[in-house]
């Protein structure tokens, strides 16, 4: 079926009102999942207003707002990479009108969501573990890394890898419908310089999609331009460390990637005049692409893909 992807937030830093939020559902299947929540009723109003809800068909007796309704009855779940506040704010902010949904992720990150954020202090805990008094308005699913999972009320399977984030732990998430397959990362570091290897973990494991030409597209950040040093990355990826995994998931797969959709999430946006990094890092990869070949799209709020 391939997936449908409305970009809800598309960047990595700074501003508010556009940090990481994907919806993402299999196409002819309005039941959505979002992979992570840093903005989400105003990623909806921008979509609607660029028309990208305008499927949705609203019941004659609906009292929400379009924004409101897909909110409430689209998006059934939130898959969440890790905690830091450009994933998490729009799902906190918006949690007073949610509906009931349940929040999945890997442990290490359920236990921040939950001890540090709907906490009773820094929020009301609208989860269903942690302290009392619980609103029990989200359902925490904790994940298993490696181990498929079907996610209630969709048409969507999911699988979660670790991913290193400089200190912190992030995930992966393989989303699965039918036979088709995309990646979602959260952010990342490569595996040179967090001196690791969960990230050939992960090329290793969807090898076999590739090859079997299912991998429909590939969601990753690009943080920062190539002037970043190394010791400044703080687990994030520029154009030459986001190329040289690509390389290697091409060279795990022993399949080009030429034209395989790749959505350069979380540039951070910058306050110089000079130096735009949504130019500089679009140069970049294009100027790194000439043998692979991938297809980089840079993604707009409120913008609608779909990866068949
Ligand atoms: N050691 C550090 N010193 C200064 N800033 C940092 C450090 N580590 C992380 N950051 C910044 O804090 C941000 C937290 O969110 P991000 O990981 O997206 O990006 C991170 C950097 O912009």
């Amino acid at each position: 079926a391939g997936f449908d992807i409305t970009v809800l937030g598309a960047r990595g830093g700074l501003e508010d009102g556009n940090l990481s939020a994907y919806m993402i559902h299999p196409i002819g299947d309005p039941r959505a999942i979002l992979c992570d929540a840093g903005t989400v009723l105003h990623g909806l109003q921008v979509a609607d207003q660029r028309g990208a809800l305008d499927d949705t068909r609203l019941p004659a007796d609906a009292t929400e707002t379009r924004p409101g309704f897909v909110l409430h009855h689209g998006i059934a779940a939130y898959l969440i990479s890790h905690a830091h506040l450009d994933h998490v704010a729009g799902l906190v902010l918006v949690s007073p009108d949610d509906s009931a949904k349940s929040i999945y992720a890997l442990p290490s990150v359920t236990t921040v969501l939950s001890r540090d954020l709907f906490n009773g202090a820094v929020w009301p805990n609208n989860g269903d573990i942690g302290t009392p008094p619980r609103l029990g308005l989200y359902h925490y699913q904790d994940l298993a890394a490696g181990q498929p999972v079907t996610l209630a009320h969709t048409g969507l399977r999911v699988t979660a890898f670790p991913l290193s984030h400089g200190s912190v732990e992030s995930t992966a998430f393989l989303l699965q419908s039918g036979t088709d397959a995309m990646l979602y990362f959260g952010d990342t570091g490569a595996d040179a310089v967090e001196h690791g290897t969960r990230l050939q973990a992960i090329w290793q494991a969807v090898a076999p999609l590739v090859r079997a030409h299912r991998l429909r597209g590939i969601v990753i950040e690009c943080s920062y331009d190539d002037t970043r040093p190394d010791s400044q990355l703080w687990g994030h990826l520029s154009p030459r460390w986001l190329l040289r995994e690509l390389t290697a998931l091409q060279d795990a797969a022993h399949t080009p990637l030429r034209g395989m959709p790749v959505l350069v999430a979380h540039i951070k946006p910058s306050l110089r005049r000079d130096a735009d990094p949504l130019s500089v890092i679009p140069a970049e990869l294009r100027e790194g692409n000439r043998d692979l070949g991938v297809n980089f799209i840079v993604p707009e709020q409120g913008m609608r893909l779909q990866w068949r």
